[in-house]
């Protein structure tokens, strides 16, 4: 993907300085507390100023490296004049999200509702400064540049919507995920109560919903009990995202913010959407909250839901368990979602203490010979009598493919069916121990959906309704992007940084050694394994910068890469 850094246009130094020197004069900057409340500088002040304004400051010596980027990515201005990145002080770099004011130069501004909400209005420091921003990496060492910031989720003093000129739709697509229905509630119960919206309406049954049914009204009284349930309210698919019939209902329907809940694959779909409404014009907010049981999605520390859906496996474990202890030489194989990454195999794992091995789609394995897996469950049942063996749905793809003829086959999302590896592992461990004449018996549980369908646990409640605020408040603010939880703090991400990489496993981290160690499991690695899965993690992190000369903000970006993964401790 092409991308251009939005910058003042020519000419407008001398203005750009004014504009700091008025901000810092009025104090607009350099607080930074947690639920810091600002008086000056709002962002949706600067909403109603020139298309050059909205770039957050840049020092004076940095502006420099900034023209070259400008110049630089000149060329490729089709795509996306969406990416918006901006230098400050000492390595400082803002990847920040598109706003209304990016294109609509005279979008109007609106005191924020909150500040005469009964329980909001009493929080001392409740609106977060237009300045706060959320760094990617937090382990620094003394001399290191500040790096890539994602700007603040939160309330802002001024926003780009007034309550009754608000049309919202949610949506949810892709697979079902614990918390679906929480994040619905919240949204619902978040519009009217925090920003007093009522219009607010339920699509379908995922994208296609968009232009094949009717839009239902939802109220927070319609959805008053479902965060009880599991699955979606509202329905959801794979496949039938088009564009423009999508963008074409929006506009016809005058929806002006739009929540879309679900994982990559969405949250692509939720960038197209966003470019067609920029490039129609439209006074629209698009809101993504990430979704994805299998935690795949870049950047943030961890999806909603994945804790419950963790909790659940410990069950299906347990019982394999419990099966394989009461069998002679017993193996109890359990098999996880994880298309791509084995994050709820990992971390089932590492709770139960049950597991002998995990097999995950990121570290290679194979079956025979010395330091095999055939060889390290028959070692395991020679001394332990039992066995559990925890395998990612996306393991050992490659092994499979090369006794069975791998179909190609997609889903409707495009998505690649994968083979049933738990399957294939059982008969693969009955024909070796008949072969050995040892006597065995293996019990496969298959739970995928059952860890999945089921309504989120406590703490994923909060989260989503976290996670649903902050989408609220952004969009309310007329920003368009993901939102999601980076170390800890909630953040406004650009739609491209969350799909253009895919979160993963890194197997030369600790936390797989944590698991090598607790299991106790061979590492299945030669060394060539090794210094691919290295290169993979710096290639995977590196995200589709514009190919431009500006050092300053590529060495930011390359020094966030090399950060751990999601969740890594
Ligand atoms: N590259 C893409 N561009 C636009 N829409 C996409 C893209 N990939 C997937 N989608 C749409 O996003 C929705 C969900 O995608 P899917 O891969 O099934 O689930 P998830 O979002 O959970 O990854 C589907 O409606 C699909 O058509
Ligand atoms: O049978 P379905 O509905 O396609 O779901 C199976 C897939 O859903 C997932 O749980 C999650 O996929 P998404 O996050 O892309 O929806 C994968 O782990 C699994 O392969
Ligand atoms: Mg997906």
């Amino acid at each position: 993907m092409a991308s251009h850094i939005i910058l003042p246009p020519d000419g407008d130094d001398d203005e750009q300085q004014r504009r700091e020197d008025e901000e810092n004069d009025g104090g607009g900057s350099g607080s930074g507390g947690d639920g810091e409340q600002q008086q000056q500088g709002g962002g949706n002040a600067k909403a109603a100023l020139p298309f050059s304004a909205m770039c957050v400051r840049i020092s004076r010596d940095s502006y420099p490296n900034l023209r070259a980027l400008r110049n630089a990515s000149h060329a490729s201005l089709t795509d996306a004049a969406y990416v918006k990145i901006s230098e400050g002080d000492f390595g400082y770099v803002l990847d920040d999200v598109p706003h209304l004011a990016d294109y609509i130069p005279d979008v109007p501004t609106y005191p924020n509702p909150l500040q005469d909400h009964p329980a909001y209005s009493t929080v001392k420091q409740y609106f977060v400064n237009e300045d706060d921003t959320v760094p990617q990496k937090v382990v620094v060492q003394k001399n290191s540049r500040r790096g890539v910031h994602f700007r603040r989720a939160g309330p802002r003093q001024r926003v780009n919507f007034e309550s009754d000129e608000v049309k919202a739709c949610i949506v949810s697509c892709g697979g079902l995920c614990p918390g679906l229905n929480t994040v619905i509630r919240e949204l619902v119960c978040g519009l009217a109560h925090m920003y007093n919206v009522n219009n607010i309406f339920g699509i379908q049954n995922g994208y296609k919903g968009f232009y094949s049914s009717n839009y239902v009204a939802i109220t927070p009284k319609t959805v008053n009990d479902i965060h009880k349930r599991g699955g979606t309210v509202l329905g959801t698919s794979r496949g039938g995202h088009d564009t423009k019939k999508i963008v074409d209902n929006i506009q016809d329907r005058g929806i002006n913010q739009v929540y879309i809940i679900g994982g990559d694959g969405t949250q692509k779909g939720a960038y197209e959407i966003y470019k067609e409404i920029r490039k129609r014009g439209l006074k629209v907010a698009v809101a993504g909250v990430p979704k994805t049981i299998d935690n795949d999605i870049a950047i943030i520390d961890k999806s909603f839901g994945f804790d419950s859906a963790v909790e659940e496996a410990q069950r299906a474990i347990n019982s394999a368990h419990v099966e394989a202890c009461s069998a002679e030489n017993g193996i109890g194989l359990v098999k996880l979602m994880g298309r791509y990454s084995g994050f709820i195999a990992m971390y089932a794992t590492l709770a139960s203490r049950d597991v002998d091995c995990c097999l995950i789609p990121e570290s290679p394995f194979y079956m025979d010979g010395e330091g095999g897996l055939l060889q390290y469950v028959e070692r395991r049942l020679k001394e332990n009598k039992h066995m559990v063996i925890v395998v990612a749905e996306g393991a050992g793809q490659d092994i499979i493919a090369k006794s069975i003829p791998a179909s190609d086959q997609l889903d409707a999302s495009g998505n690649k069916l994968l083979l049933d590896i738990g399957l294939w592992l059982t008969h693969k461990i009955k024909d070796h121990f008949k072969s050995k004449k040892m006597e065995m018996t293996i019990k496969y549980i298959d739970p995928t959906y059952m860890i999945r369908a089921i309504p989120s646990n406590a703490a994923d409640n909060v989260y989503c309704t976290l996670l649903a605020h902050s989408a609220i408040h952004g969009a309310m603010a007329g920003y368009s992007f993901t939102v999601g939880m980076v170390n800890g703090r909630h953040a406004y991400i650009p739609f491209y940084r969350v799909t253009s990489t895919r979160n993963k496993v890194k197997i030369t981290d600790r936390m797989w050694a944590r698991l090598l160690s607790s299991t106790n499991q061979p590492s299945f690695l030669s060394q060539k394994d090794i210094d691919e899965a290295r290169e993979a993690d710096r290639l995977a992190n590196k995200p589709p910068l514009p190919s431009v000369a500006n050092h300053n903000v590529a060495r930011a970006f390359d020094q966030s890469a090399a950060t751990s993964s999601n969740g890594e401790i």
